[in-house]
Parts: structure tokens; sequence; C-alpha cells
């Protein structure tokens, strides 16, 4: 027997006018996974995320979410999203919402415990009206959860959130996935990514232009990092990305030691070099770089080492 996925976008686009958001995306969401979507800003995350939570029809393409029409209210019952925070009633107390949402499941889950879970306890009592917009973020995440789903779709959960903050909703997103929940979010911070999920697909231009295991990403083809405090960063072969942080560049190569005699051998002056083995980040940065150069087409998805190594 087949196990189907919990939910799938088969050759999915969607566009606004004369905007393709999502082209051609086709992607299996299958039980018990944490995904990351990662891509630059209008990649086409959210797109993607209305896309499967059923807040935006395809023009193209099918998207299914427990084998059904995502609008279909038996397959959104299974799943748990976050709200926009301005949709959040403001005279209500943060329990009351909670409690608010848990009317409309049949089964929900404990709210005093997600209140715990998510580190609401101490506002639970607040109107929402009166919240920081940090605490907002808690609530409206927690809320995602209220359902008891089986798959939850989390859009850029800790923006704004400080680092206690993140790690609590952190904890909260990994005690459901080891329960058994299947998660897909998207972030801007790749060390959320890299801590949380298992599998990341990688949207660039509506396109999914990778898909593989945070493993994979991390080990890519061995990138490292050679990281210097230097003016100028001259034309060095082997140069697969640049970061600049403050005075200093991190010069991301397939080869470190080679990247080191460029670097000498270019004359250009530098001190305080470090070498390091390449981040997430590093392979992001390298992997969209790549592919500005050289777009996949619609429907191509490929392996993280096989997409670096074009
Ligand atoms: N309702 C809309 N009307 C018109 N254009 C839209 C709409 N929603 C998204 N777009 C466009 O579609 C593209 C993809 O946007 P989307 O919000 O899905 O990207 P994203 O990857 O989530 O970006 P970000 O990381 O900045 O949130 C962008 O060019 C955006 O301007």
């Amino acid at each position: 027997m087949t196990i189907q996925p919990l939910a799938r976008a088969i050759g999915v686009s969607r566009r606004y006018g004369e905007t393709t958001a999502v082209d051609g995306i086709s992607l299996d969401i299958p039980a018990g996974q944490l995904i990351g979507l990662l891509g630059p800003n209008g990649a086409g995350k959210s797109t993607l995320i209305n896309l499967f939570t059923g807040l935006r029809k395809p023009t193209q393409g099918r998207v299914e979410l427990f084998g059904r029409d995502p609008r279909h209210v038996e397959a959104r019952r299974r799943m748990g999203m976050t709200p926009q925070e301005t949709g959040l009633p403001e005279t209500l107390k943060a329990t009351e919402v909670m409690d608010f949402v848990a009317a409309h499941f049949t089964r929900s889950a404990d709210t005093r415990e997600l209140q715990e879970r998510f580190g609401i306890t101490e506002f639970a009592g607040r109107q929402v009206g009166g919240l920081s917009g940090g605490q907002k973020r808690r609530l409206a995440i927690a809320l995602a959860f209220v359902g008891e789903p089986d798959l939850v779709f989390l859009d850029e959960p800790t923006t704004g959130l400080d680092v206690e903050a993140r790690r609590t909703l952190w904890d909260g997103i990994r005690a459901f996935h080891q329960g058994g929940g299947t998660v897909v979010l998207t972030s801007h911070y790749l060390d959320e990514v890299e801590e949380l999920a298992e599998r990341v697909v990688i949207i660039d231009q509506g396109r999914c232009v990778a898909d593989d295991s945070v493993a994979s990403l991390r080990r890519v083809s061995g990138l490292r990092r050679v990281t210097v405090r230097m003016a100028e960063v001259p034309d060095l072969p082997g140069l697969v990305a640049v970061e600049r942080e403050g005075d200093r560049v991190h010069l991301i190569s397939q080869d470190s030691d080679q990247m080191v005699r460029d670097l000498v051998a270019s004359g250009a002056p530098f001190d305080e070099l470090d070498v390091s083995a390449g981040s997430l980040e590093d392979a992001f940065l390298a992997l969209l770089g790549r592919n500005r150069d050289k777009a996949p087409e619609a429907g191509e998805t490929t392996a993280v080492a096989e997409a670096i190594a074009r």
C-alpha cells in the first residue's frame, strides 16, 4: 500500500497580473517531516503556503490537502496555520482567544498546556490589544496548534522575536513534531531552518531550485569559508560567494587551501585569516548565485549538491 502524502502540489502556478509568484512547483509533504521553505524576498514562499492552506487558488495545476481540495472543511480541520496578527480580536484576553478557536473543533488540544509550551501563560489573562508584538506573535503561533492538527503551516513564525522567545517557540514546534506532527515553515533565519528542519526546499523566482535534507545541504560539496579582514576583495578564481560583515569578508569556495594561496598571490592586503566549514547559509547563497545564472526549468527540482555543482 502506498502512503499518501498529507499535502501535494502538482505542477502548481499562481499568477498575480503580470507577476508569476509560483511557477510550476510540484511538492509532496509526507507525514512526520519538518520542512523548511527557504528563499529570498518575493521568491513565492508565502504564496505557496497560501495555496496549500486554501487561501489562494492556483492559476494552473492542482493542490491537495489530505487528498482533497484545500478549501474542503474535512481537510482544513486537520491543518493548522498561523493567522495574521491583525486578525486577532483586541478586546479578548489571550486565553479567551485560544478557547474561542478551540470551540470550533470537535477535538482540541489542552489550551493551558499550549500556553505553557509557547510561553503564553504569563500574559494569558491580558487583552490582546495590550500585548506586545512578540506576545501577539506567540499567541498567533500557538493558535495553529489548538485544533490538534496533523499538519501545521507556519509562515515566518519567529520574525521579530528575541532570542529567548525564538527558542521557546522552537521547543514548542519540536515537541509537536516529536509527537508525530508534520510542519512546513518558512523562515528568513537560516539558523532556524538548520536547527529545526530535516528537509529544506529552496524556492527562487517561483520555482523549486533544491529539495534535500538539511544534512546534505550543510555538507554540500564540502563548501569552505575563508574569513579575512580586508578592504577590497580582488578577483579570485573559485569564489562561489562573498559575504561582508563589518570589516571582515567571508570568501566561500570549494577549496579553502587554494583560496588562501590565490589570496596571497593576489597581493591584496589582509589579516586575521580564519578557515572554517561552510554553513547552511553559504550553501544557500552559493545555490542562489548559481541559479541566477542558470534558471531551472519549471518543475525541475534538484538535489542541492547537484545544483551547486552545475
Ligand atoms: N496579493 C498579491 N497581489 C499581487 N502580487 C502579489 C500578491 N502576493 C504576492 N505577490 C507577488 O508575488 C511574488 C511572491 O510573493 P510571496 O509573498 O509569495 O514571496 P515570499 O517568498 O513569501 O517573500 P517574503 O520572503 O518577502 O515574504 C512577489 O513578487 C509578490 O510581490
